[in-house]
Parts: C-alpha cells; sequence; structure tokens
C-alpha cells in the first residue's frame, strides 16, 4: 500500500550549516515529514502517497550556486524508515538535569524528563539554539510566572518552563505543523498549563508576560522584538535566539531602543541565545 511506502532522499551538502537547516525548512514546506541530520548532510523522508516527481522544484537552495548540493533518492518500507530514524535520534541530556527523548527511548531518573516525538528535526534538543534556549530556562526563577514560548516548534521550551514551575504559558507558532506537533507534545507529557495557538505576534494584542522566550530567526525578532517589548512585564525577561554571533550587536540594538538591557548570552558553534531584561 502507498502508505507504508516512503522516499527517502539523502542530500550530500557542503557547506553543512547553514545548508542542512535551510534545506531542512524548505522541504518541510514541500511536504516532507521527517530528517536525520548526518555529518555530511540530510536524509529526508516523504510518504510515497504525497510525492510526486516535481516534489523538489519548489526548493529554491538547490539551484543556489553558493552552495554544492547533491541528492540520491530511494524508495523504502516503512519499517526501515523508523528504524533508520530512530537508530539516528539520540536523546538530549541538558546540564545533566533534563532529558529531551522520544517516545521510544527508555525513561531515566532525571529532574526534567522531556517527551517529543520527533517527527520533524527543529526541537528536539538537538540543534544548538533549542539547546542554549533549554540552558536559560534552566537557569531562570520560573516559580508561578507567566510565559510566552514564540515560534514554539514542538513545544520543548513551553514545556520545560512549565515542569520548571511557570504558572501559565502561551505557546504560539506561525506553522500549522509545529502548532498540531506542539499539542500532541504538551499532551503527551501531562501538562494542562499550556496553551498552543496558530499565529504570530499580530496575536499578543494587550497580553503581558513576565517571560518571553523567542527562538526564530534573525529578521523576524529585528521585526517582532518591538511587539515583545510590548508584550512585556516591567521586570521581565526576553529570551532571544536563532541567530548567528555577527547579527547580536543587531539584535542588542534593537533592544537597547526599547530600554532592554543585555544580561548575558551564550554561544555554541557560532549561534548565539541571550538574555535581555526590562
Ligand atoms: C528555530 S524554530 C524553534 C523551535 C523551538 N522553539 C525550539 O527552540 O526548538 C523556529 C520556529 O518559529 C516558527 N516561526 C517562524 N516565523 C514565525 C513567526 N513570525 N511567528 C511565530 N512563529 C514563527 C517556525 O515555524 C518554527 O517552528
Amino acid at each position: 500500500m502507498a502508505e507504508n511506502i516512503y522516499m527517502e532522499y539523502q542530500f550530500i551538502v557542503e557547506p553543512v550549516q547553514p545548508v542542512s537547516d535551510i534545506l531542512i525548512a524548505e522541504l518541510g514546506e514541500v511536504g516532507f515529514e521527517s530528517f536525520v541530520e548526518e555529518e555530511t548532510g540530510v536524509l529526508a523522508y516523504i510518504q510515497k502517497g504525497d510525492w510526486h516527481e516535481d516534489i523538489l522544484e519548489g526548493v529554491s537552495i538547490l539551484e543556489n550556486t553558493d552552495f554544492k548540493i547533491s541528492y540520491e533518492a530511494k524508495e523504502i518500507e516503512q519499517e526501515n524508515w523508523n528504524a533508520t530514524w530512530e537508530q539516528n535520534f539520540q536523546p538530549i541530556l541538558v546540564n545533566d538535569v533534563c532529558m529531551v527523548r522520544a517516545p521510544f527511548h527508555e525513561k531515566k531518573e532525571i529532574e526534567y524528563d522531556i517527551i517529543i516525538e520527533p517527527k520533524m528535526s527543529f526541537g528536539t534538543g538537538h540543534h544548538e539554539t533549542t539547546h542554549m534556549m533549554l540552558q536559560h530556562i534552566l537557569h531562570l526563577d520560573l516559580e508561578g510566572k507567566t510565559v510566552l514560548d514564540m515560534g514554539c516548534g514542538t513545544g520543548v521550551l513551553a514545556i520545560l518552563a512549565s515542569k520548571r514551575g511557570a504558572k501559565k504559558i502561551d505557546a504560539i507558532d506561525i506553522d500549522n505543523w509545529c502548532y498540531l506537533n506542539s499539542l500532541e507534545n504538551v499532551e503527551r507529557n501531562g501538562i494542562h498549563n499550556i496553551s498552543v495557538l496558530e499565529g504570530d505576534a499580530s496575536l499578543l494584542d494587550g497580553n503581558k508576560y513576565d517571560i518571553i522566550i523567542a527562538n526564530i530567526n534573525r529578521n523576524i525578532l529585528l521585526k517582532d522584538i518591538p511587539k515583545y517589548k510590548h508584550s512585556l512585564s516591567e521586570g521581565g525577561v526576553l529570551l532571544v535566539s536563532g541567530f548567528y554571533r555577527k547579527d547580536l550587536p543587531l539584535i542588542s540594538e534593537k533592544c537597547h531602543e526599547l530600554g532592554l538591557r543585555i544580561e548575558k548570552n551564550i554561544e555554541k558553534n557560532n549561534w548565539v541565545a541571550a538574555k535581555y531584561v526590562f
């Protein structure tokens, strides 16, 4: 049956970053549903029933001559697909106290155990920015706080905020798949104080939050930081990530204009996660 057959594309890319991230985002747009990041690039999967010959036509990074991208495609049975994927998805340990794992991984004794069904790669803790945002959240006092997780992806950051004692959390993502996946993951972790919404900063209106978390990208952040600031309670904290070290001055300048001052930033492989206070 077509539903049990997948197409597997093996992409070899250079440089591996940022090409893999961009490629995954664009392949997600045209219907690929799962990804495994490898040392040389990305394995991408789509159900045969959702696939067509011209599927890669809308993937613009393939036309970009600044990058070297080659690929091979083959049909595989779902069973093999699951095995490849599970083999490649390892649990992530953050600061020895927080584990992000899939439902098929064994449960370990750990303070914060987060279960994420890793259908897409973003928001499993494997990416530097997610990892650093989890680290920031582990250092914050969240007890009784209201939190906004903008660009929630799988919902992983909101879930940790809830486990760390936040009172009420809104998790928003512009992408329908992420909205649905966050709903699933919130339920899977038995959390009841996260409201998941589909949309962007235009949903914020007059809401106020003690803590705002946004792991998105440089341009969206530059555009939306004023809206986040408008929704931040006095004395509140803004955590932002999804940009490179070279862009930190730009982000900081925008925050400073609005009266937010940088308190701390973490860097990993050129990516930054910065903490601003109001
Ligand atoms: C880098 S991922 C971060 C996911 C997750 N928060 C994490 O830390 O792993 C960015 C997310 O922001 C979402 N996004 C992109 N533009 C957005 C916007 N303008 N407003 C809200 N979400 C947005 C994307 O769909 C994606 O899920």
